[in-house]
């Protein structure tokens, strides 16, 4: 039997008057790679944010391995697991792609070590030992050739497996992506969905905002779909092709039979 890795509990956001996300309540099963799919300013984004303590609901909370999340800030959530990309990338462009992985805020030196020579011996250890581990994640997403480069010169596509590399420094149970193949070119998005794949069979857990609906008929299942901030179905990639209510979600009443 499967278990739910996250789950959300009537979540609701609103902006003014404005519910983006009215009342939304679903589980993402441990190993799946789920599509979250919906027409624009259905409330997708807001979702992830809500998800990932960017914002705070409203109403309603987050569940995260069998424990409340709800209001944890990115980075304590990052710390228990839960690891997010960016619709946009945002990388630090002067920065070159090594020292933008580098920066995954994966711990840092606490308080507690006595005394500065300890702490710089420390720090020095815990320095090359992150410079080990991002060079190992930038070969994995195949930008180890570009580890040297300012990261604002590299391709958008390029800049998507950067920002899976940064996710990748906490060895998160979950990943969130936000549209991995927008903007990106055919080959990259073969590149990133390979180790979407890679990782999903290790066990990593993923929930995918994507527009392309080749893309998450071919690897996304389950589906969800929301719609004006709601959950309007849930389903397998088959199912959600031929439901009507998903159609008329993103085409409104100009649907002809
Ligand atoms: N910070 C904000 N302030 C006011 N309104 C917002 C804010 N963020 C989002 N919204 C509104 O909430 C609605 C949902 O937006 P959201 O970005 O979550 O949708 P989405 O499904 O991700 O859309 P898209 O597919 O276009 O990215 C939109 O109408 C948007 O204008």
């Amino acid at each position: 039997m499967s278990e739910v890795i996250l789950s959300t509990n009537g979540l609701t956001k609103s902006f003014g008057a404005f519910k983006a996300v009215d009342g939304v309540s679903l589980e993402i099963q441990t190993g799946s790679i789920t599509g979250l799919i919906g027409p624009n300013g259905a409330g997708k984004s807001t979702l992830f944010n809500l998800l990932t303590g960017v914002l705070k609901p409203d109403e309603g909370g987050v569940t995260l391995n069998g424990q409340d999340v709800s209001g944890l800030s990115s980075d304590k959530l990052f710390a228990c697991g839960l690891g997010r990309t960016f619709q946009i990338p945002r990388p630090f462009a002067r920065m070159s792609v090594l020292e933008n992985v580098m920066l995954a805020p994966i711990g840092q030196i606490g308080e507690t070590v006595a005394g500065p020579f300890l702490k710089r011996a420390r720090m020095r250890s815990e320095e090359m030992h992150i410079r080990e581990r991002a060079l190992e994640v930038l070969d994995f997403v195949t930008l180890a050739p570009l580890a040297d480069h300012p990261a604002g010169k590299i391709s958008g596509g390029q800049m998507k497996l950067l920002e899976l590399a940064r996710v990748l420094m906490g060895n998160p149970a979950v990943i969130l992506l936000d549209e991995p193949a927008a903007g990106v070119n055919p080959v990259l998005t073969e590149t990133l969905i390979s180790k979407i794949e890679e990782l999903n069979r290790r066990g990593t857990t993923f929930l995918i905002i994507e527009h392309d609906m080749d893309f998450v008929m071919r690897h996304c299942d389950p589906v969800i779909a929301l719609a004006e901030g709601k959950v309007v179905f849930q389903g397998t990639s088959e199912e959600a092709l031929a439901n009507p209510v998903l159609l008329d979600a993103y085409l409104g009443a100009t649907v002809d039979d």
